[in-house]
């Protein structure tokens, strides 16, 4: 008989834990999974996935209006909302089935429940059954951050954006980070009004000031209005289905929809964490080492709840390093989270790694700076007046790029492969000695003055 039900019991079906489960269990462990939601966790169900094609399905709007310059007609243009929120949802169906599928055919058991830990090594699920195991796994995620306003039980969050029945004539969204500039794009290119109310006086906290600035001009030329430096105090239904929304220092407004988008919190609660001792931190995120374990020698967490960098490639980078490291033949590993790149889906996007200038002047000292502002070819021929950003941020001494951004159509997709250049540690001189593809926009990178 062996000592524990399994070798691994991973409490939570999102990215960092599918990925955990599935490679422990190709490692010979016997793995069982709970997940109280769905599988497939943010990203797949009510995160990136949905939320790209979202953000596709908005950009034709732009498309459709550029293309008469091109020559194009298309009489009789019309958006259906419906189709395109049931199209996505059926397709994140489809992605759900196929994360089920990867983990059956590995073996893992898949409780469709919550758990939580009962006592050591001990799990008890929703249903009252309990289990033992050898390790613990928590990849609980994190979930949305709601305001203390009176009437915040009449906003949404991400989770429901992606299930509205219409579209809202206005909507106001709190926050200034990576979802309200995303759906912003979204809503406005659809022909939402769209009001943005951030806290602080800036977007995007941590991009560099340079592409954030060309972003927020970017925005206020589409028509998404900005208010910065307040909070809500009041939501009130109004009698036609609306709301009245009143800002800190505004008069009160009709809007039709009220988004919060100002954060995610780390699940932790109601977890038994305390019965065992997992030690948390201060935003009650759960404290780990390098290796993902946590202050309990067995139980071990990754991805959101942990709250390093909330982003999907980083919790599914530690779901595999802590399976290879806990179950596999070689030695342990630990992730490395330096020099991450990101991008913000906005319209237009922004990519960067590495550090900004003024992070790179704070820690190097002398630092250069190449840039780049240039009228996408297909901008100019649309007139459409929207300029894109490259800036390169080099090390004085010996011009080693420690940081690339970027605010331009297709961005991100540019990012993913200079990216890897930095993180090689590669220089100017390397760049410059590279022949430019033209023509392109990824061109200017090996152009730069
Ligand atoms: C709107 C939105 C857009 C995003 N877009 C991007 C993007 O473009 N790119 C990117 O890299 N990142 C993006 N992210 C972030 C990304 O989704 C997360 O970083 C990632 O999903 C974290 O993975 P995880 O495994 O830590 O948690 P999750 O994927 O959140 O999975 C945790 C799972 O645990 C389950 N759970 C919680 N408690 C229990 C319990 N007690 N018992 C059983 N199950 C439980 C939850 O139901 C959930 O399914 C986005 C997030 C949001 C909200
Ligand atoms: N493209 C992507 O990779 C992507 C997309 C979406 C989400 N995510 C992940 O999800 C996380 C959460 O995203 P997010 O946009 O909710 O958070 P965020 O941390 O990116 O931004 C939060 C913003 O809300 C503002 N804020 C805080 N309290 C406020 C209040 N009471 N009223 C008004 N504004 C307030 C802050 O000033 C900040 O600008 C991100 O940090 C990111 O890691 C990533």
């Amino acid at each position: 008989m062996a000592e524990y039900d399994y070798d691994l019991f991973t409490i939570g079906g999102g990215s960092g834990g599918v990925r955990a489960s599935r490679v422990a269990a190709a490692h010979g462990a016997r793995v069982a999974i709970a997940e109280e939601h769905r599988i497939g966790g943010t990203c797949v169900i009510r995160g990136c996935v949905p939320k790209k094609m979202l953000v596709y399905g908005a950009h034709f709007a732009e498309d459709l209006e550029d293309c008469q310059k091109f020559g194009w007609e298309i009489e009789g243009k019309s958006f259906d909302w419906i189709k395109l929120r049931d199209n996505v949802l059926a397709d994140v169906d489809r992605l759900e089935d196929a994360y089920t599928d990867t983990l059956e055919s590995h073996d893992v058991a898949i409780f469709k429940e919550r758990a939580e830990i009962t006592g050591d090594h001990e799990i008890t699920l929703a249903s009252g059954k309990t289990v033992t195991a050898k390790y613990i796994l928590i990849a609980t995620g994190a979930r949305p951050r709601l305001p203390e306003c009176a009437g915040v039980e009449h906003g949404i969050t991400s989770n429901e954006a992606f299930h509205l029945d219409e579209l809202p004539k206005k909507v106001i969204i709190a926050g200034g980070g990576y979802i309200a500039n995303e759906f912003a794009g979204i809503f406005n290119e659809f022909g939402s009004k769209v009001c943005i109310v951030n806290r602080g006086d800036q977007l995007l906290r941590g991009y560099d000031e340079a592409l954030r600035d060309r972003l927020l001009q970017i925005s206020v030329m589409k028509g998404i209005d900005f208010e910065f430096n307040t909070v809500f105090e009041y939501i009130k239904p109004c009698e036609d289905g609306g709301y009245f929304v009143k800002l800190k220092n505004n008069d009160e407004e009709r809007v039709d929809l009220v988004m919060f988008a100002i954060g995610r919190v780390p699940n932790t609660e109601k977890l038994g964490l305390d019965t065992v001792g997992v030690a948390l931190g201060d935003n009650g995120e759960i404290k780990v080492d390098e290796f993902s374990k946590t202050s309990v020698n067995y139980i071990y967490a990754v991805g959101d709840v942990t709250d390093r960098v909330q982003l999907t490639p980083v919790a599914i980078r530690e779901g595999q390093a802590f399976a290879d490291s806990v179950f596999g033949p070689n030695d342990p590993y630990a992730v490395d989270h330096s020099c991450i790149a990101s991008a913000v889906f906005s319209h237009p996007p922004i990519a960067a790694v590495g550090m900004t200038e003024g992070e790179a002047k704070n820690k190097l000292g002398s630092v250069r700076v190449y840039q780049s502002d240039f009228r996408p070819m297909k901008n100019v021929l649309a007139q459409r007046n929207e300029r894109s950003l490259f800036k390169m941020v080099c090390e004085g001494d010996n011009d080693r790029i420690v940081g690339i951004h970027m605010i331009a159509p297709d961005a991100p997709e540019m990012m993913q492969a200079a990216a890897i250049a930095v993180k090689a540690g590669l220089t100017k001189a390397d760049f410059d000695a590279t022949t430019a593809i033209h023509p392109t926009m990824a061109e200017e990178l090996v152009l730069m003055k």
